[in-house]
């Protein structure tokens, strides 16, 4: 996998990434998961089913990963810290030469390999390295994507984002010795982030299809301060902070049967929720657009 650097505090745009066909039809879904449409059968069927990959139907998608987002934040709030779980000499060796964690993120993810998980574009490894091969037959998922994309994973750095930054965000302080469902909670949410911000590859694709001619000169002077202003907007940026703090209001209140819910008690702080999307996430994800970007054209 490429490592691509990437500093949390600055960013130092890294080094880079892929593409292919485009998906042109209106699928069923308004919330399309465009990568993981069935492959046409027909050229006619491919032309109508790339129409329906938009900027727009893109974004709800972004939005309805939210919530997914905003709910495994809420599962892994039910436990405290629980610091074992990253500790490298809890578990005796040989069992496990590293943290709980990393186990059972590592172990998962290989069962996961072998039920063809990652045979979908959409689905990024932590631990890519010698992953056994699907052991399902072949689904023949729709390219949407420049091939060199399939090089870009920034798990690294979401791994890095998670446990150095967000977690102690909102994980009470505290033990109560659930660590393996701990570190179960934690490969569900780093899944959630991992998913969204590589969207990004997606996102790209559909702003370098709508506007290339507005792109290509940056990407062959590879000015990732051009693509990046090119591929910002403000105004959508400042949206998903307000609803993601709203959504961890309605989805993370008390609610009790009498009139008295404690609407200021949240299971998750919202403006956490709020700060992770506005110093990670979207920066994450607007990372993958300019690696993407970059190799667009290769
Ligand atoms: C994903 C997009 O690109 C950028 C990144 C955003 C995000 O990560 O949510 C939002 C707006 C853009 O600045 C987009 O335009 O929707």
């Amino acid at each position: 996998m490429t490592t691509i650097p990437f500093s949390l505090t600055s960013f130092s745009p890294p080094p880079p990434l892929f593409s292919s066909v485009f998906l042109t039809s209106s699928p069923p879904n308004p919330i399309p998961e465009v990568l993981t449409l069935p492959s046409p059968q027909s050229p006619t069927k491919l032309q109508s089913m790339a129409n329906g990959v938009t900027l727009e139907s893109l974004r709800l998608s972004l939005i309805r990963q939210e919530d997914t987002i905003i709910f495994s934040l809420i599962e892994r709030a039910r436990f405290p810290t629980n610091s074992p779980t990253y500790n490298e000499s809890y578990v005796p060796t040989p069992t496990f030469s590293c943290s709980l964690v990393h186990s059972v993120v590592k172990e998962t993810e290989a069962l996961q390999a072998k039920a063809g998980r990652y045979a979908n574009p959409e689905e990024h490894p932590f631990f890519p390295d010698n992953l056994p091969p699907s052991v399902v037959p072949p689904y023949n998922f729709t390219e949407v994507l420049h091939p060199p994309a399939a090089s870009i994973n920034i798990n690294k750095d979401i791994w890095d984002m998670y446990f150095k930054k967000l977690l102690q965000l909102f994980a009470a302080p505290g033990d109560d010795g659930n660590y393996a469902s701990t570190a179960a909670s934690d490969l569900v949410c780093l899944q959630a982030l991992s998913r969204r911000i590589h969207y990004g590859k997606l996102v790209a694709e559909v702003k370098f299809r709508e506007s290339s001619e507005e792109y290509e000169p940056a990407i062959r002077a590879k000015d990732r301060d051009a693509l990046m202003k090119l591929l910002t907007f403000e105004s959508v940026e400042e949206a998903v902070k307000k609803r993601v703090a709203k959504k961890a209001m309605v989805f993370g209140q008390e609610v009790t049967l009498n009139n008295d819910d404690k609407k200021e008690k949240y299971k998750v702080d919202p403006s956490v929720v709020s700060r992770l999307y506005g110093d990670w996430i979207m920066p994450l994800t607007k990372l993958v657009q300019v690696e993407y970007l970059l190799r667009r054209l290769d």
